[in-house]
């Protein structure tokens, strides 16, 4: 039975818990903030896919220090992104890495994977995509949408065979947990595809506050804004040279929203992190992508305003956290 310790038991930590139990892993979250709820209680998933209801009972710890003394298989990041934090994640879930685990990381953004690889550097680093609009509305009570599927790869793409495997052994058990799982051989790409959405609507929808349905009707300016941040984004994905990523991917993004009306619309996982005034994934998800633009050349003038203004928001919020305003 494989051990699986979750890094981040949120949104998305709740659902990974649940597919892995139900393959018949042996999980473990870290919780911080829900610990209590969450020892006691487990989660609770309602699922517009499986079901309202749905509880789950993995094992708890407040640290990976209290999970060091357990050789897992895989520590599973599921964390927001925050590259350049004090103390980094890496060195946050350092003591639960033992020879043979795979670090997995199911994160938004881009260029995020450089601090693992460098911490751990004999470990498979396995990079994840994740299509999940999920969240967590109270500690432990996790609300999910209709969609589940995840793209996974190595870690640079052409790491050893043994780090593959572990990508396959990891396949196998998100099927066998009723998941929707594709392995690439380079999953970057898959990446800079994400990309596309979360660069425009995450931070477009936390600085309106609004789901993505709700800003497309806000104003007659709004589709066409969002349709210039993804296309900025296709040009940088080019520029990095990844040419399959083209017009074309940003029409099927802003198609997958346009679906849905006149039904209800999403919040983007960056907006419960505005609305409670939490740090936002900002370098991961937009500055990471603009420091590849001014590498190559890149004009993004609607992105750049974008930034300007989520790093603002994002700094205001931390300022009122210090002031002890919630
Ligand atoms: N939600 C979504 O719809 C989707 C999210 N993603 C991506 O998945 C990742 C996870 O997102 P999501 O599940 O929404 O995030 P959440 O904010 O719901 O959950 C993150 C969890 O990580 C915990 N955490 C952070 N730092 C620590 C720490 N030092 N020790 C213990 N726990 C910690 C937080 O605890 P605490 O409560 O104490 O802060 C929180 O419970 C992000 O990269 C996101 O962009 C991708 C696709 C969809
Ligand atoms: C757009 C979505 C919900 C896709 O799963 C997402 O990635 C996010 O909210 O961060």
């Amino acid at each position: 039975m494989p051990k699986i310790l979750l890094f981040g038991a949120g949104g998305v930590g709740s659902i990974y818990a649940y597919i892995l139990m139900q393959a018949g892993a042996s999980v473990t979250v870290v919780c911080r903030s829900n610990y209590e709820t969450v020892q006691e209680h487990g989660f609770t998933i309602n699922s517009a896919i499986w079901g309202q209801g749905i509880h789950v009972r993995p094992g708890v710890v407040r640290t990976p220090e209290e999970a060091k003394d357990v050789e897992w298989d895989f520590v599973i990041l599921c964390s927001k992104a925050m590259p350049g934090s004090k103390p980094s994640t890496a060195d946050i879930i350092r003591p639960a890495i033992s020879p043979r685990t795979a670090v997995v990381l199911c994160q938004n953004g881009i260029h995020i994977e450089d601090e693992y690889a460098s911490a751990f550097p004999n470990n498979a680093i396995i990079s994840t995509v994740i299509y999940l609009p999920v969240t967590q509305i109270a500690p432990g009570i996790i609300t999910h949408g209709h969609l589940e599927w995840i793209e996974v790869g190595t870690y640079p793409h052409n790491a050893p065979a043994a780090h593959k495997a572990k990508v396959v052994e990891l396949a196998e058990l998100f099927r066998a947990g009723n998941g929707t799982i594709h392995v690439y051989e380079d999953v970057q790409v898959c990446r800079w595809n994400k990309l596309i959405t979360n660069g425009s609507w995450n931070p477009i929808c936390a600085l309106s506050l609004s789901k993505d349905i709700d800003f497309l009707a806000s104003s007659p300016l709004s589709t066409s804004m969002i349709q210039s941040v993804m296309l900025e984004i296709v040009k940088i994905a080019q520029a990095a040279g990844y040419m399959d990523i083209t017009e074309k991917n940003a029409e099927t993004h802003l198609d997958r929203v346009l679906g849905r009306i006149p039904d209800k619309g999403v919040y983007p996982s960056m907006v419960a992190d505005a609305i409670h005034m939490r740090p936002m994934e900002i370098e991961a998800i937009v500055g990471n992508p603009l420091k590849v633009a001014r590498e190559k050349g890149v004009k993004t003038p609607t992105l750049d305003v974008v930034y300007a203004l989520i790093s603002a928001l994002d700094q205001a919020n931390a300022r009122r956290r210090a002031e002890g305003k919630s």
